[in-house]
């Protein structure tokens, strides 16, 4: 393999039913910045039928190239035909990264591609950046420059882990929705698109697709929230999470979940933040009777504002928070609704 026939970073912009994925932004986002410190370019891979007209968009949000593959078998997803699509434009164009969302999708088609073109991949990073690797130099051992460091929670979160791809090319990594930030819009911008079809064999044996079946969601995005009011084991029922719901309706948030709440079964899986649930990044986090596990610290260390209610000074969750009171939820939470609803009639 040839390392240096390798350049620019390619991002798979997941599109469904032909609209793009918010996380095709979030990549294109990240890899201007990498691309910013190769010197190189930002690509997008779209695969699907009839999406020429998504370039525009993608252009927009950081593109400078964008490869369209485009044929009927690639209506709805399905791992085999797009697993075919995306190592064959990895075998044409050679990127020397390829980043793709950590979505359902992405979970399926990153490994089996990074298998196909023989190279490695990082699964669920949370931050990626360019340089020297083996981080510190190692007696006897190349240390390589402008390498893509892959960095992931490993062991259940207790640990941090940093990963480099030194030999193979691409360095592919699949990354979580909300953990990256897309950039400003670019409006008018153009992208150098090039069409490209591998071919796909009519009766193939692929899976077929008998029937598409949606899931109703009746929860709202959290990750979209721009106030979160979050709640943990310390709520102490189901029934009690009305005075978070009455809290969040006062300053027009959300209500969110830890774990625990999920395992409990008093709210659903869509709610959850953290490791194994939603990362969110609003500018205001409240997080109410919930300790602040390193699982659940890694979904919303990133907000902008943290307020933390717990009644134990010495939960950790005191450690990442911005503003911290010491007490029982239960007389707290109606409290600040009720000054909040002063506030708000006052003005
Ligand atoms: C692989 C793995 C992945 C995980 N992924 C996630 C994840 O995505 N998200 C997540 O949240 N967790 C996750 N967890 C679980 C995580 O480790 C914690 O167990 C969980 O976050 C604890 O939830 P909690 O803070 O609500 O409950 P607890 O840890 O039980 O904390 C409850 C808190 O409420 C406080 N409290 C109790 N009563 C009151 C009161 N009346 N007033 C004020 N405060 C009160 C207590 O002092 C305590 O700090 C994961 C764990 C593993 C191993």
């Amino acid at each position: 393999m040839n390392l240096e026939e390798y350049k620019g970073v390619y991002v798979f912009a997941e599109q469904v039913d032909n609209k793009l994925s918010g996380i095709a932004f979030e990549l294109l986002g990240k890899a201007k910045d990498l691309a910013g410190d190769l010197d190189t370019y930002v690509a997008a891979v779209v695969i699907g039928s009839e999406i020429k007209g998504l370039a525009d968009e993608l252009a927009a949000h950081g593109a400078e190239k964008v490869i369209v593959v485009d044929d009927p078998e690639l209506k709805v997803y399905r791992t085999e035909p797009y697993a075919h699509a995306l190592s064959e434009v990895i075998n044409k164009y050679k990127p020397e990264i390829m980043l793709v969302g950590a979505t359902a999708i992405g979970r399926d088609l990153g490994p089996r591609v990074s298998a196909r073109v023989a190279t490695g991949l990082t699964a669920d990073c949370t931050q990626l950046e360019i340089g020297d690797f083996p981080i510190n130099p190692v007696a006897g051992k190349e240390q390589k420059h402008n390498q893509l460091l892959m960095t992931r929670p490993a062991f259940g979160g207790n640990t941090i882990a940093t990963i480099a791809c030194p030999d193979n090319r691409p360095q592919m990594a699949t990354v979580r929705p909300g953990v990256m930030q897309k950039i400003d819009k670019i409006e008018g911008a153009k992208a150098e698109v090039e069409e490209f079809n591998p071919g796909f064999t009519p009766d193939n044996k692929y899976v077929e697709i008998m029937d598409v079946v949606k899931a109703v969601s009746e929860t709202v995005d959290i990750m979209d929230a721009k106030i979160l009011v979050s709640g943990g084991r310390g709520v102490g029922s189901p029934e009690n999470f009305r005075i978070l719901e009455e809290l969040a309706e006062a300053l027009g948030g959300e209500v969110s979940c830890s774990r625990a709440v999920v395992d409990n079964g008093w709210k659903p899986k869509d709610l959850q933040v953290g490791q194994t649930g939603k990362t969110v990044r609003p500018q205001v986090y409240f997080a109410i009777g919930i300790s602040g596990a390193i699982q659940h610290v890694a979904g919303m260390e990133e907000a902008d504002v943290i307020i933390a209610i717990n009644k134990d000074e010495t939960a950790p969750i005191f450690d990442v928070a911005d503003y911290g009171i010491v007490g029982d939820l239960n007389k707290i939470v109606p409290e600040l609704t009720k000054q909040i609803k002063a506030a708000a009639i006052s003005k």
